[in-house]
């Protein structure tokens, strides 16, 4: 087993998932997205990462947190300051509404390179891992080629993780049928008992709810 790898795992608790308000509310947000953060733990743990949430309000749960009320993109590059990543110490970032990443998949985000990252759908950045303490991130607004430029200002080499199971994060209804279809954990249970199934009429899968 390779050596922990310290993880940033964000996690907006006071405001989760506000792209899914068509279709849950507000106390369901929540509930869904602890039950996808339950998956990405189970995930880092299993596969050797040792995880910190970076939660905007206290979480009761068992596993290190910072409270950060910042911005995303502030709180994490203060946390990458206060880690100082280098290749004997490097630090992963890997986002809490990643419903399908499996331990083998994360393990992927050790690849060599100064900095590694794992594309999300629709241009985002759905995990990363960096070796230098010069690199910062910039979330939203196609982050993913923002990133690949922040590397390449610091002279970082950078290793592209391609994986379907990493790009998945559950942002807007049509993921969820992502998860329905490929999920083996807490997030697709959730959907299962919440009375989300696969609408599988002509073309790309949907999700219906029934009751
Ligand atoms: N600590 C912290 N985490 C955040 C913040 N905004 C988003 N996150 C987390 O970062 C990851 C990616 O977030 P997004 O998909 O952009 O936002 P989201 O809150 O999940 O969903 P939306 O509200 O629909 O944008 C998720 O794990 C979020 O919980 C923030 O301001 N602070
Ligand atoms: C955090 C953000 O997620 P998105 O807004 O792309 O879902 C990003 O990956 O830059």
């Amino acid at each position: 087993m390779a050596d922990p790898t310290d993880t940033l795992v964000p996690f907006a608790a006071d405001r989760p998932k506000t792209r899914l308000s068509d279709v849950l509310s507000p106390a369901e947000r929540r509930a869904f997205a602890d039950a996808m953060l339950d998956d990405v733990l189970a995930a880092l743990s299993a596969a050797g990462f040792r995880p910190r949430l970076l939660t905007t309000e206290p979480t009761d749960r068992d596993v290190p947190e910072t409270v950060d009320e910042r911005p995303l993109s502030d709180a994490v590059n203060a946390a990458v300051a206060a880690h100082d990543p280098s290749p004997a110490a490097p630090l992963a970032v890997v986002m809490a509404d990643l419903a399908l990443a499996t331990p083998r998949a994360l393990s992927r985000l050790r690849a060599p390179g100064d900095v590694v990252l794992a594309a999300g759908l629709g241009g985002g950045t759905n995990a990363l891992l960096t070796r230098r303490p010069e690199f910062r991130v910039d979330y939203h607004g196609g982050s993913y080629l923002d990133h690949l430029r922040a590397a390449r200002r610091v002279d970082a080499s950078v290793r592209e993780v391609d994986s379907r199971l990493l790009a998945t994060d559950a942002d807007e209804r049509a993921d969820l049928a992502e998860v329905l279809s490929h999920g083996d954990g807490a997030a697709r249970d959730w959907l299962v008992d919440a009375g989300f199934e696969l609408d599988t009429g002509d073309g790309r899968v949907s999700v219906v709810r029934e009751g």
